[in-house]
Parts: C-alpha cells; sequence; structure tokens
C-alpha cells in the first residue's frame, strides 16, 4: 500500500491554477523525485502535503489518514517533515542541541535543552552518525558549512520522527562533494524513510531517484523511471516549451 495517496488534488491562488488536478502515490522507503519546468507546481505540492497551503479541492492520504484539512503542525506530529531551501537550524546552539530542540515537539527551548541534558543526549549520537556529523556534534551550528547544514537539518527531520521527508532543491548550493555526500544519505536514509524530492540537477536524481513525476502546468504530465522520463516526448516538449 501506498504512504503517501494525492488525489485529484487543486490549489486556486486567485485565479492561477497552480496544482490542478494532480494525481500520485508514494511508496514507503521509495526516493521520489518531482520534476517539471519553472512553474509547473512542484515546491506548491510540496506546501501541500506539508500543510504549509490548503488545498481547495482534493484529497491526501499519509498512511491511511486524510491529511489535506490537517493544520501543519498536526501533519508533523503525524510524520511528515519539510526540509526548506534556506535552513532552519539554530546557529547558536551545537549540533547536539539542535537536535534536541527537534526532538522536543513541546514549545520552548529551554525545556528542550534541560530534556536534552537529563535524558536525551545520547538519542543523538545515531542520528549523527547516519548523516555522517558524529565528529561535529558540539560544533555551534553557525560554523558549518552549507553542506553540513543541509545535513543537521536533514538530521533534524529524522529527530523528530519524520517518515515522510520533504525536500526541495536539497543539493543547491553545494559543492560536487557535498552533492555526491548528499546522494549517500538519501540511499541510507531511504531503508528507513520515504523521501520526495523536488530537484533540478539531473545526475543527482539520476543516482537517488527510484521513481519520477514530472509536472507540468499544476498537473502529472508523466511518471517512471529516468530512462521512461528521458525519451518522453511530452518530457521533452514541456521542458522546450518553456
Ligand atoms: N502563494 C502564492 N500565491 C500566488 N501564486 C503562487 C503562490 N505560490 C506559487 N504561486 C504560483 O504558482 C505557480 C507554481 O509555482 P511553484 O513555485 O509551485 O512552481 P515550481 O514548479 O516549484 O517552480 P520552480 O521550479 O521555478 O521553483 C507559479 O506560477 C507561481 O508563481
Amino acid at each position: 500500500m501506498s504512504q503517501l495517496q494525492v488525489n485529484d488534488l487543486h490549489v486556486d491562488f486567485g485565479g492561477l491554477k497552480a496544482v490542478d488536478g494532480l494525481n500520485f502515490s508514494v511508496g514507503e522507503g521509495e526516493i521520489l523525485c518531482l520534476l517539471g519546468p519553472n512553474g509547473a507546481g512542484k515546491s506548491t505540492t510540496l506546501d501541500l502535503i506539508c500543510g504549509k497551503t490548503q488545498p481547495t479541492g482534493g484529497s491526501i492520504r499519509f498512511e491511511g489518514t486524510e491529511i489535506s484539512q490537517l493544520l501543519e503542525f498536526r501533519r508533523a506530529r503525524l510524520g511528515i517533515g519539510r526540509k526548506f531551501q534556506v535552513p532552519s537550524v539554530y546557529k547558536e546552539l551545537t549540533v547536539a542541541e539542535n537536535l534536541s530542540v527537534a526532538r522536543s515537539r513541546r514549545p520552548g527551548m529551554l525545556h528542550a535543552l534541560t530534556r536534552f541534558a537529563l535524558s536525551d543526549g545520547r538519542a543523538a549520537v545515531p542520528i549523527l552518525e547516519r548523516i555522517g556529523l558524529e565528529a561535529k556534534a558540539n560544533e555551534v551550528a553557525g560554523n558549518l558549512s552549507h553542506g553540513e547544514t543541509q545535513w543537521l537539518e536533514i538530521a533534524m527531520l529524522i529527530a523528530q520522527d519524520s517518515r515522510l521527508i520533504l525536500m526541495d532543491e536539497p543539493t543547491a548550493g553545494m559543492t560536487v562533494e557535498e552533492t555526491g555526500r548528499t546522494a549517500e544519505i538519501f540511499r541510507s536514509l531511504s531503508e528507513s524513510h520515504t523521501l520526495i524530492v523536488v530537484e533540478h540537477d539531473m545526475s543527482f536524481v539520476r543516482t537517488v531517484a527510484d521513481r519520477i513525476v514530472v509536472m507540468n502546468r499544476g498537473t502529472l504530465l508523466a511518471e517512471g523511471s529516468i530512462e521512461e522520463i528521458e525519451t518522453n516526448e511530452d518530457v521533452k516538449s514541456a521542458y522546450l516549451g518553456h
């Protein structure tokens, strides 16, 4: 059964149909890359899934629950995490402290830090090992490189128990080495997490994607493997048309 099912999804911004009858699904542990020309509705689709934007019609089911009318924080509690292009890490806190803040879903940073000191200290280690930041646990987040900051944000989503992680251009601004490391992290994460990734870097997509969904004008244009997408005539003309 699919972990996420999007059916006939719509959103209308003052007459502009940014998402217009979109259908697709994602299986547990799958890495789905969302492609499409500028303005196709990819970021808006992530906004609709995480609850940043409310749809004007259609259904989104996550692990069998209809979530399309739930507020963003409720969807986060159910296990949907969104990584934005501008990282939301606390630059003055250490890497481990950032994980502690993410782990505590209750508001209030002081509460989170106290909890970390008392009980959560060791919980951060396996997450940091997975993401390759274990040597940086006590480093202040403001000192991390661009790539490390992005990985910390992914670690924070794992720490807050996100099972479905949505990412918008995660490799933007990364060096070739950081992009390669990010691909390794994604492949390892997919053993336990589902990822939906909007990404323009086709060599990265080729490395990580289990399946690709191509959007155009708010709707699904094509879906399949990288080979199927690259030879699809509708996809070629949609990109050329822009
Ligand atoms: N909050 C909003 N209010 C009004 N229009 C919006 C809003 N968000 C997005 N749009 C419009 O909806 C359309 C789809 O935008 P979206 O950002 O989802 O496209 P995209 O496929 O992610 O494009 P890109 O690859 O350029 O980021 C665009 O025409 C955009 O201008």
